[in-house]
């Protein structure tokens, strides 16, 4: 693996809950070496997205399908979080072949030594844009990642839009995303809602995507019940394994009241959480709940006052191993530098 320095000075990643399009900013970097590589044409040398994570606000399991790999059938809301892993796409000389460097305080399994960074979900989608688009993957990747690994956030998926959209720029193929969107969904369940984020309705084993827009009348409605503005989510250092909380849940069922349907199954296998949503929702909470396969916890609250108060709820009584305070629905944004 060969790390390579990022060129691109780091913009803020945007937690605009309104904006209906992907922010493309451009940057300028002094000049280097490599720089010559694409000085006669217009494709920028570095591509950085940041991308957010996903919660499900909704999230009813239906059966099996052989012809989906087993996989059951949802009907999701999608919500993506304002909390954001940064992919970083840069163009490597023809023939050297593709890099991925992994930076972050809380990297999960992928620090292990084990981990094959060719199955790394970026690389994956890197390796499946090169094919759809008839090129070599030529490209270094660096994911800085913030979103908990394991954790039911959807890391892994939006690691892969990042590098769909990135790529999607650094070779000026400027595919819609519906393109985009194709290619995501023959690499997981959750990463063609993550190619745009803000909020979708997802139906078929999670990949076909209605978007939600803040000002139709469901996105309102939405809004008015609290699933917008401040969120807190509660990460632990534990792991779920996606198909395994499955696997419980066609054993245990969904609770009656759970609008997330894997959250009896993924409190099963890790207590802890189902004892961080009583707290946040006694602490003024508006909605506290696994999100998607667990373990971490979302609990989206209503002011500073309420913040606060759960915050100090799930520390008090260590319900929860880390907090991160974010804004939701999020969108992905894109940085160019030539
Ligand atoms: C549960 C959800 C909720 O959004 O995400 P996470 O909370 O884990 O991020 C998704 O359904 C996960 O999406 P994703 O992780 O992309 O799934 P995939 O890679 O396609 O599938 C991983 C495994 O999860 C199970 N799976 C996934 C999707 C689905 N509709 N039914 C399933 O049974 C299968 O065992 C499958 O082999
Ligand atoms: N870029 C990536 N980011 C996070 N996890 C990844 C990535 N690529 C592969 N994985 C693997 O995918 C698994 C699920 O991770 P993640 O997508 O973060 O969680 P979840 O599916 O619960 O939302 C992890 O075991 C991890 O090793």
């Amino acid at each position: 693996m060969s790390a390579i320095a990022p060129t691109l000075v780091r913009h803020k990643a945007s937690d605009a809950a309104t904006t209906s399009a992907i922010a493309v900013n451009s940057t300028a970097h002094t000049a280097s070496a490599s720089d010559t590589l694409h000085a006669s044409n217009a494709a920028p040398l570095t591509v950085s997205v940041d991308c957010p994570a996903k919660t499900n606000l909704v999230l009813h399991v239906g059966s099996t399908h052989e012809e989906w790999g087993g996989r059951h059938e949802l009907d999701t809301i999608y919500c993506a979080v304002g909390v954001y892993d940064t992919v970083t796409a840069t163009a490597k000389q023809p023939g050297t072949g593709f890099s991925l460097a992994i930076e972050g305080a809380y990297l999960g399994d992928l620090a292990s030594s084990s981990a094959d960074m060719r199955r790394n979900h970026a690389v994956l989608a890197l390796f499946a844009m090169a094919e759809a688009a008839g090129r070599e993957p030529d490209v270094a990747l660096t994911i800085t990642k913030r979103i908990p690994v394991g954790a039911g956030l959807g890391g892994g998926s939006a690691d892969a839009a990042a590098t769909l959209l990135a790529v999607n720029r650094l070779w000026d193929l400027h595919w819609p995303v519906e393109r985009l969107r194709a290619i995501a969904a023959t690499l997981g369940a959750d990463m063609p809602f993550c190619v745009t984020g803000g909020m979708a309705r997802g139906t078929g084993f999670g990949e076909q995507i209605t978007d939600i827009a803040p000002d139709s009348e469901q996105g309102l409605r939405l809004a008015k019940e609290g699933f917008a503005g401040q969120v807190l989510v509660g990460a632990y250092q534990s792991q779920l394994s996606t198909p395994e909380v499955y696997h419980t849940f066609d054993v245990v069922g969904a609770g009656a009241q759970d609008a997330n349907h894997l959250q009896a199954s993924a409190i099963s296998l890790h207590p802890r959480s189902g004892q961080a949503i009583e707290a946040a929702l006694a602490a003024g909470a508006r909605h506290a709940f696994v999100s998607g396969s667990g373990p971490s916890v979302v609990a989206f609250v209503p002011d500073d006052t309420a913040a606060d108060q759960v915050i100090t709820a799930w520390r008090d009584e260590a319900l929860v191993d880390r907090i991160i305070r974010a804004v939701a629905p999020a969108k992905p944004s894109v940085g160019v530098s030539h």
